[in-house]
């Protein structure tokens, strides 16, 4: 299938992942369209990362398929995984490198030329702030710099979706704020995004769709205007997954 601008960004078609006998993803449909910046909600265990590990290509769906910007991820891998970068929960990376050294080789992997590839690593490292620790071994990187690094590697090769596993997690304000700018500009350019918090307020302040998954389903999607309905964020998510009824009395032996 061709890659055409008429395509959504992303798209997910009755996805599913059981590990064991507990069905992790039980068939998610999403469409991200282009130019869209997606945040994706949901409980601790909810499927969120296993849902854009399979997105991407990092995990083999059990049925289903994902396509993006109309190639099948997992029929077309290279095809889809030029148009896409990636920060995925976890990170593995070649860690005895320094940070330039590892986005020079990842650029090299990605097929930039030499120059490009070195140009583009330095002047990610000193947007992130990371050129200071630039002899760095990035296994000596604190858990802040790794998420940084990643977002680096993901932005390298400029790619037209980014794909991104709580990139702001573990990562310091003046960071964030750098991180927030840098990808309000990828969408101001004609990116897509699509990220995965636990903190409403920051997909209400960025995002302009939002993906609720409850259990392995997606419960709510859409404009962040329409999901919310006018009420809080917060307050539609807490409704759709429903609060565990806690009232604060049940610890009443931490009051003195
Ligand atoms: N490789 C695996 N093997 C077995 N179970 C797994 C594996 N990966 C994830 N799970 C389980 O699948 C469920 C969903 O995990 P997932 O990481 O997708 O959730 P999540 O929504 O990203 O959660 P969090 O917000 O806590 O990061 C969890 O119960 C988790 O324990």
């Amino acid at each position: 299938m061709r890659t055409t601008d008429n395509e959504p960004a992303l798209r997910l078609d009755r996805l599913t992942k059981t590990f064991g006998i507990t069905p992790v993803v039980a068939g998610v449909n999403l469409t991200v369209p282009a130019g869209a910046f997606l945040g994706l909600v949901g409980q601790n265990g909810a499927g969120k990362t296993t849902t854009l590990s399979m997105a991407v290509g990092l995990l083999r769906p059990d049925s289903g398929t994902a396509h993006l910007f109309g190639v099948d991820v997992w029929a077309k891998p290279a095809r889809a995984k030029a148009l896409v970068g990636v920060l995925p929960d976890g990170l593995a990376m070649p860690e005895r490198l320094t940070g330039r050294e590892l986005l020079t080789y990842l650029g090299l992997l990605r097929g930039l030329p030499k120059d490009v590839a070195d140009g583009r690593a330095g002047q990610l490292l000193s947007v992130l702030e990371l050129d200071r620790a630039e002899r760095t071994l990035v296994i000596e990187y604190s858990t802040g710099m790794r998420k940084k690094i990643g977002l680096a590697a993901a932005l390298l090769h400029a790619p037209r979706l980014l794909v991104l596993d709580e990139p702001f997690e573990a990562v310091d304000p003046v960071s964030a704020a750098t991180i927030k700018t840098i990808l309000r500009g990828f969408v101001a350019g004609g990116g897509t995004i699509v990220l995965s918090s636990h903190v409403m307020a920051l997909v209400e302040q960025l995002c302009d769709h939002v993906a609720v998954i409850d259990r392995g389903r997606v419960a709510a999607a859409g404009p962040l205007e329409q999901v919310r309905g006018g009420r809080s964020l917060e307050d539609v998510f807490v409704d759709l997954v429903g609060g565990n009824g806690t009232t604060g009395k049940e610890l009443s032996w931490l009051s003195r």
